[in-house]
């Protein structure tokens, strides 16, 4: 489990270092660790250290000063380094360190700010060492035009200190203009906004380094499953299982305008492993369905007359469906876990609970805060994903699933996943349906087995957020596997789920 917190979050664990006095040597772990990620990460690309240029922008604090040191390292290692230096001051020690090394210094302003821009954008590396976790805001000033005269495909390797300047450590809002780095190298434990949009949109591949504070980190603000952790959470069959036993999912899914979505959406969910599917709709999509997946068991009735571990509603279903969405209305009534998607999710209740398992795009997203009273329109969920999730969250009582490159999960409790394992190929129409079989199935298998989180480190109360995540990681990664560097379409996610399973549960 990757764990990240906020940057208030570590600067409260570095404080008892700091009262011990050892804020030289966490200056130095950080930036020899930045400085050895940079050595690996210009190796692999087999690229030369002697000789290559690095281009490190230091701001006035403690982030330019872990950038300085840091670039000094890579003097010694033979490289040939320049500082521009954005603030009115920067660090002294650090800042002494690298002229010691032989390190030429620019101080930047407003009218060389272009000029230094080109000098810049020709470095082998650019150690973005603005703003770390101590800034209010964006950049302003000459920082944010010479920001702005970097193009966002940079030649070199783009480096960011500890977070790209202009990224909020605890949201992931980007203040433009913000260089997007190919690699963030950040200290101490992820922050969260490395791993939300659009943070992570501009931090690249995100490498922690330690620094000896962990101990005195508190419960994470956000988390990502591993394999590890996936591999411990999905279910096996055991010797005595049968299918009811092994969870029995009921699908209120499709249209006769989309009557596909019923399809992918069943399809996710064998592939899940659910013990049974049972599909409730329309006859005609009930056809499609049964001639598209002979396994699924197409009942009729209502949702009280139908025994299942768990309930699928919404894919495909638009207002005028009537009786499916009094369908979806009365499975959340039944307090069985239920997994809303689409077209349900104008149709519930405004409060809900937390095994009602949401799952918006940022567009149904707007809309359902914009239902509850928040003020926000796509853009500004787009602009701040992890605030608009947790309000959902809050205001719904429910657990919300932001679908997007991260997928973010939020408890009501106010346990935050965020999952980033799959393509951007998965931005295929049916993805989402597909998706929301996957993780009705999981719901179905693992909903009431409270041991199973409890054993892997997750508060009982907090497991319908884990399993969302766990279903956004399978789904992701077997559209990765499906995507094998080219396009696929929504049902080949479907056909990828087994043997990702196998692999991870191996
Ligand atoms: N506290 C520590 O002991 C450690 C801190 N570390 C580094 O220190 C960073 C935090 O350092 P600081 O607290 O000095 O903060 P920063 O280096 O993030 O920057 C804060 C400085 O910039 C100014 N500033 C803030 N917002 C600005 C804006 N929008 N435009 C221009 N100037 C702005 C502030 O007045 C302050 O002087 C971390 O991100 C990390 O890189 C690491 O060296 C590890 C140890
Ligand atoms: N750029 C992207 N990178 C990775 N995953 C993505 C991207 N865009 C969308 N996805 C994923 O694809 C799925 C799309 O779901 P959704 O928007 O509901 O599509 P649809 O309504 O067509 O089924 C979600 O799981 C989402 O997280
Ligand atoms: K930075």
């Amino acid at each position: 489990m990757i764990s990240a917190y906020t940057g208030t979050q570590i600067r409260a664990a570095e404080q008892p270092l700091l009262a011990a006095g050892m804020g030289a040597v966490l200056m130095q772990r950080a930036s020899y660790g930045l400085a050895n990620a940079v050595v690996h990460e210009l190796r692999a690309r087999g690229r030369r250290l002697y000789g290559a240029s690095v281009a490190v922008l230091a701001g006035k604090g403690n982030n330019g000063g872990d950038g300085l040191f840091a670039a000094s390292f890579l003097a010694a290692r033979g490289m040939r380094t320049t500082a521009v230096l954005t603030g009115d001051a920067a660090h002294p020690e650090a800042l002494a360190a690298f002229e010691r090394a032989g390190g030429r210094v620019h101080v930047l302003t407003e009218a060389n700010a272009g000029e230094l821009a080109a000098h810049v954008a020709g470095a082998d590396v650019v150690l973005d060492a603005i703003l770390g976790t101590g800034a209010q805001g964006g950049l302003r000033g000459a920082a944010a035009a010479l920001v702005s005269g970097l193009s966002n495909e940079l030649p070199g390797l783009v480096v960011a200190c500890d977070i790209p300047s202009g990224v909020d450590a605890d949201t992931g809002e980007a203040h433009a203009p913000v260089l997007s780095a190919d690699l963030t190298v950040t200290f101490g434990a992820a922050k969260a906004g490395l791993l939300a949009d659009p943070g992570a949109d501009h931090a690249g591949r995100v490498q922690v380094v330690p620094i000896g504070i962990e101990e005195h980190l508190p419960w994470p603000s956000l988390r990502r499953l591993e394999p590890a952790d996936l591999g411990r959470l999905l279910p096996r069959p055991g010797r005595r299982s049968h299918k009811y036993s092994r969870g029995v999912l009921g699908v209120v899914a499709g249209s006769e305008d989309y009557p596909g979505a019923a399809v992918l959406a069943c399809r996710g969910a064998l592939s899940a492993g659910a013990g049974m599917v049972r599909y409730l709709g329309p006859p005609a999509v009930a056809d499609l369905v049964r001639q598209s997946c002979p396994e699924v068991v197409c009942s009729t009735g209502s949702v009280a007359d139908n025994r299942v571990q768990a309930w699928l509603v919404g894919s495909g279903m638009g207002p005028g469906d009537s009786e499916q969405l009094q369908r979806a209305r009365d499975a959340v009534e039944s307090g069985l876990p239920v997994i809303a998607d689409a077209g349900a999710l104008p149709a519930l209740p405004d409060v809900l609970a937390p095994q009602v398992v949401l799952t918006p795009h940022a567009g149904e997203l707007a809309a359902l805060l914009d239902r509850l009273g928040a003020d926000y329109d796509r853009s500004a969920v787009e602009a701040n994903t992890l605030g608009a999730v947790r309000q959902a969250a809050v205001l719904t009582e429910a657990t919300v699933l932001l679908k997007g490159p991260s997928t973010l999960v939020a408890s009501p409790f106010q346990d935050f996943y965020s999952q980033a394992d799959g393509t951007p190929w998965l931005a295929t129409a049916g993805s989402g349906d597909v998706l929301a079989g996957i993780i009705g199935a999981l719901l179905a298998q693992v909903g009431s087995d409270v041991g199973r989180f409890r054993n892997a480190g997750i508060d009982p109360d907090e497991r319908w957020a884990a399993i969302a995540a766990l279903g956004a990681s399978l789904h992701g990664r077997a559209g990765t596997a499906a995507a094998e560097g080219g396009p696929f379409t929504a049902g080949r996610i479907a056909d990828a789920v087994p043997a990702v399973w196998g692999r991870l549960a191996g």
